[in-house]
């Protein structure tokens, strides 16, 4: 069944751009909206993006905007795929617009003062809304060139779910549903904090040993923070949560990962964001995890320790030494306390 009305796709980025195309690959019309007008101009008339995805024609059923009210009232469903930082900023001054929209957040992060997540916000801005969230291993260049691809829409709105496997489920892409939109959303967020720590670990050539030691303990550490919020830990074995973790942690397609790898090889955080250019929203969401696991007393070793590295001027080998010869632990924290 098709959308009578367009579909909107908020943010003129890469992931903006991959799941455009998407929807208007499977017969939708689909409104961009970017804030950048030439930008949108741009793709208007040369059918690509002059900054993200750039080699990717952008199909005639997409139709790049920058014009947001219109955007806004024209559509009734809406992914938002806006950096965490510019979601509130963007949305909030049009508010009244979004009552009764199916609103789908992309954003993988968390506010700063708040902690919340941006499916959280937008309930915020728009408590009438109807609220999903779109999370998976998810790489946007590689979506844009089809390679096959599993997500999930999650939400305790299984219409909306529906309706959102019905948009976007084709050939290369496949979403499946979750009524667990936190724990989706959680998992989507944590992960690029270990991304960052794999991306440096891999440029040091440090092994493969360490790359799954790395990766198995960020998926315990991830889970641990999560059950202390009141969140499911299964979600975590999904598509979302191990599965978005072992891919942002071994591509280097991953724009957390390259912030890691330019550490690894020697420049600074800032000049790592700097030569990325893109969003790596893994830098912010290890700030306010770092303040959380504090206040909440959640033992986060990894993220505490990457902490150090870039906030604390501690060297790697400090902070390796730290990790390596603290106290023995168990392996699955959880065993014990199932009684398996
Ligand atoms: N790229 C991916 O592979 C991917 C996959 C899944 C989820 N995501 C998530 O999607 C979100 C967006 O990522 P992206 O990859 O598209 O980022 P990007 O760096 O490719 O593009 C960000 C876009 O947001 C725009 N922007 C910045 N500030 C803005 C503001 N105040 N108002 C409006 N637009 C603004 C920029 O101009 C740019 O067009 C992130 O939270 C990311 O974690 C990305
Ligand atoms: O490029 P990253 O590091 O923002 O990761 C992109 C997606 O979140 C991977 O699922």
């Amino acid at each position: 069944m098709k959308n009578q009305s367009p579909v909107a796709v908020l943010g003129g980025g890469s992931f903006g751009t991959a799941i455009a195309n998407l929807l208007a690959e499977n017969g939708h019309r689909v409104r961009q909206w970017m804030r950048n007008e030439t930008q949108a101009e741009t793709m208007r008339s040369q059918r690509q993006n002059p900054n993200y995805l750039t080699d990717v024609p952008i199909l005639p059923g997409v139709e790049p905007v920058n014009d947001l009210v219109q955007t806004l009232d024209e559509c009734e469903l809406i992914f938002v795929a806006l950096p965490s930082s510019a979601l509130r900023q963007a949305l909030q001054p049009h508010a009244s617009r979004l009552a009764g929209k199916l609103l789908i957040s992309m954003t993988k992060g968390i506010e700063a003062q708040s902690f919340m997540l941006m499916s959280q916000i937008l309930e915020d801005i728009a408590p009438d809304a109807r609220i999903g969230v779109l999370s998976g291993p998810n790489l946007a260049r590689e979506i844009a060139d089809h390679a096959l691809t599993a997500t999930v829409i999650a939400s305790d709105d299984e219409t909306l779910c529906q309706h959102v496997q019905d948009v976007l489920h084709g050939r290369t892409f496949r979403v499946y549903a979750s009524p667990d939109r936190f724990g989706v959303e959680l998992g989507g967020a944590l992960k690029n904090v270990y991304a960052i720590m794999a991306g440096l670990a891999a440029a040091l050539n440090m092994g493969e040993n360490t790359k799954s030691m790395l990766i198995t303990r960020a998926l315990a550490e991830m889970t641990r923070f999560a059950v202390k919020l009141g969140a499911n830990p299964m979600t975590f074995l999904g598509l979302a949560g191990v599965g978005d973790l072992i891919v942002t942690c071994s591509s280097p397609k991953s724009r957390n990962y390259q912030v890691g790898w330019a550490l690894g090889e020697g420049l600074g955080l800032d000049e790592a964001v700097d030569r990325l250019g893109e969003v790596a929203e893994g830098v912010n969401t290890l700030k306010v995890l770092k303040a959380k696991a504090e206040e909440l007393q959640v033992y986060m070793p990894l993220v505490s320790g990457l902490y150090a590295i870039l906030f604390e001027k501690y060297t790697l080998d400090q902070v390796i030494e730290m990790l390596m010869l603290s106290e023995p632990k168990t392996d699955v924290d959880f065993i014990s306390s199932t009684g398996f």
